[in-house]
């Protein structure tokens, strides 16, 4: 790689966005490490820091452009132009149909879609300047089979689907490579012990490729080939990971 890539990954105090900051960082990228509350990066960067590995934690609502503004040309003013983003950031809602309001809508498209769009459009320029970018969407399995009592965010998930198709081709002529990442179950928030029991997670795993439940570092790993140099001809893939369904 001959210069330095900056990334810019959302969602990432926690999960599966702290896993792909940790290994995007390996990789020798210089990571901008976003959510909600700043502090709540630290360990993130600390993290990458003690591997040798260059951060910056920022503080944004993904879904609000004024935060995003400030927080991209945070990143930009440390580390230089942004060419990578993995779109991370995200709400799960377990709520039966029939009780699913407008607020919960909101809620939960205005994180897994409007997010995404807005953090993307306020790298774009970085990207188009140096005629190469990578994009990772994480969606989810959901988006693809359908979950009981998560319509709204199976939905959601669904739209990022959707954008991460469009963009493959309104961006490619750019240079700018777009993915998605449908997680099956992956260890993490969503599948903590207090969500899920040991003996609901050994039932899943048996349903499963790899015969395991996925963890964020599956993820992480195949973030870090979408991003990097080597992945340049692959775009508009929705990359299934520990469950997630392949679909091209
Ligand atoms: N864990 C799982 O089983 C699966 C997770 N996913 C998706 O993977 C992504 C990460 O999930 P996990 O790591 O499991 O969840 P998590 O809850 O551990 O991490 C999500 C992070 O996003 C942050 N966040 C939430 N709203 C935000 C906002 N408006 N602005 C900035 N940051 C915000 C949270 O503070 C949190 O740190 C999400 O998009 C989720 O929908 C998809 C399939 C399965
Ligand atoms: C939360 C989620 O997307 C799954 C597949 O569990």
């Amino acid at each position: 790689m001959t210069t330095t890539r900056v990334a810019l990954v959302t969602g990432a105090a926690a999960g599966i966005g702290a896993a792909c900051s940790i290994r995007l960082a390996k990789e020798g990228i210089a990571v901008g490490v976003l959510d909600l509350d700043e502090g709540r990066c630290a360990g993130t960067v600390r993290e990458i820091e003690a591997d040798g590995g260059k951060a910056v934690a920022l503080g944004a609502d993904v879904s609000d452009r004024v935060q995003v503004r400030a927080a991209v040309a945070r990143l930009r003013d440390t580390f230089g132009p942004i060419t990578i983003l993995v779109n991370n950031a995200g709400v799960t809602d377990f709520t039966p149909f029939e009780d699913i309001t407008e607020e919960l809508l909101s809620f939960v498209y205005k994180v897994n879609v409007f997010g995404p769009i807005i953090v993307t459009q306020e790298i774009l320029s970085d990207m188009k300047a140096e005629h190469w970018g990578r994009v990772v969407n994480i969606s989810s399995s959901s988006a693809q089979t359908g979950s009981s009592k998560m319509a709204a965010y199976s939905s959601s998930k669904g739209a990022v689907i959707s954008l991460t198709r469009t963009l493959a081709q309104e961006l490619g002529p750019h240079g700018i490579t777009v993915n998605t990442i449908p997680p099956g179950s992956i260890t993490g928030t969503i599948m903590a012990d207090e969500n899920i029991s040991e003996a609901s997670k050994e039932r899943l795993a048996a349903t499963l490729p790899v015969r395991r439940v996925g963890r964020p570092e599956d993820i992480a790993n195949a973030c870090a080939f979408l991003c990097s140099e080597a992945s340049s001809y692959v775009t508009a893939q929705v990359i299934g990971v520990n469950g997630g369904r392949v679909v091209t």
